[in-house]
């Protein structure tokens, strides 16, 4: 089978002027087609540089070390700049998190839209889509004069309008207030199964993600740790850090904060790691837990990355 999204053994450093960092170490995640999957994780457990590579978009400090990611069997390491473009133009879909800041600040939306996609009618039309109800006044508005719920369904409807395969969305409503987070979710998903896209949402919030993802992918120190049905990841994890994340509160794990049920702090790593990032923090390490790098295992349709997984320790 053709996997949509197929991300295997990916190891990603950022180079700074003193050091470097390993973002990713090792994942590996694949989507069927029209799947809905969250990839959920502390800060700076690889999120973002796992989505952004999705569609080669890392930036020029990253380097890919090894590994590759496939979108619809094509590898995209060895594509020319022009058709790397094409694949994003007709197969992928990217929502950031800061939706005024994705937009042009010179440019009103309807330029925007129009430079990006298309006539001005089928620009309406993606405009109502997306729930905008006074299509006409976004579109002769500048970024700044729209609030941020209304920039991020530009966003949505922009990056939606070629019907893309893949819809990544990173952290699309962390900017947004609660309400219109949850309206923002709804329009993202209705319209992405409409169109048969698929979708991986970076996301710290669990609620949204039971709601709405049948898969999810934790993450931690940049490798997938357990990967399956999210209901059963949630009600019966099998990594001691999915159980951890999945005790704190549902939703109330903001960008940037990290979980009070687990003491001490994620990893920032320079090289690979040894054995098994979380280690030094779970209460069921043991030697080879620190010293071996453990491999996938798939235990009753999930994928686990933990020494200990058969004895059922978390
Ligand atoms: N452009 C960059 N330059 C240097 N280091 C970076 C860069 N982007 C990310 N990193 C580092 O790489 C690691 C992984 O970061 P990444 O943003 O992928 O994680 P994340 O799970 O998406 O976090 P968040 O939820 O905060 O967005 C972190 O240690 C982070 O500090």
């Amino acid at each position: 089978m053709t996997h949509l999204l197929d991300v295997r053994d990916l190891v990603v450093d950022y180079v700074l002027a003193d050091r470097r960092v390993r973002a990713l170490d090792g994942a590996s995640l694949t989507m069927a087609s029209g799947e809905s999957v969250a990839l959920v994780g502390e800060s700076g457990s690889g999120k973002s540089t796992l989505g952004s590579a999705a569609g080669r978009l890392l930036p020029p400090s990253a380097d890919l070390r090894s590994g590759d990611i496939a979108v619809l069997g094509e590898s995209l390491a060895g594509l020319s700049n022009a058709r790397i473009r094409q694949v994003r133009r007709e197969r992928l879909g990217f929502v950031f998190q800061d939706p005024i800041g994705a937009l042009d600040p010179t440019m009103r939306i309807g330029r925007q839209m129009r430079l990006a996609q298309g006539d001005r009618g089928s620009i309406r039309d993606q405009l109502e889509r997306v729930r905008l109800n006074d299509p006409e006044r976004v579109m002769r508005a500048f970024p700044h004069q729209l609030s941020g719920g209304m920039a991020q369904r530009v966003g949505i409807a922009m990056a939606l309008s070629a019907r893309p395969r893949l819809l990544v969305a990173d952290e699309p409503t962390a900017a947004l207030d609660s309400q219109v987070r949850q309206d923002v979710l709804d329009t993202v998903f209705a319209l992405a199964a409409e169109a048969g896209t698929g979708i991986l949402l970076l996301t710290h919030d669990l609620s949204a993600v039971s709601r709405r993802c049948s898969r999810m992918a934790v993450m931690y120190g940049g490798r997938v740790v357990e990967d399956g049905p999210t209901a059963e990841v949630l009600s019966s994890p099998l990594h001691p850090y999915t159980a951890a994340l999945a005790r704190s509160v549902p939703g109330n794990t903001a960008r940037g904060e990290r979980l009070e049920s687990i003491p001490g702090r994620p990893p920032v790593l320079t090289s690979e790691s040894a054995g098994c990032a979380f280690a030094a923090r779970c209460a069921f390490a043991e030697d080879r837990c620190r010293n071996e790098r453990p491999v996938p295992t798939r235990v009753d349709g999930r994928t686990v990355l933990c020494h200990r997984v058969a004895e059922g320790v978390s």
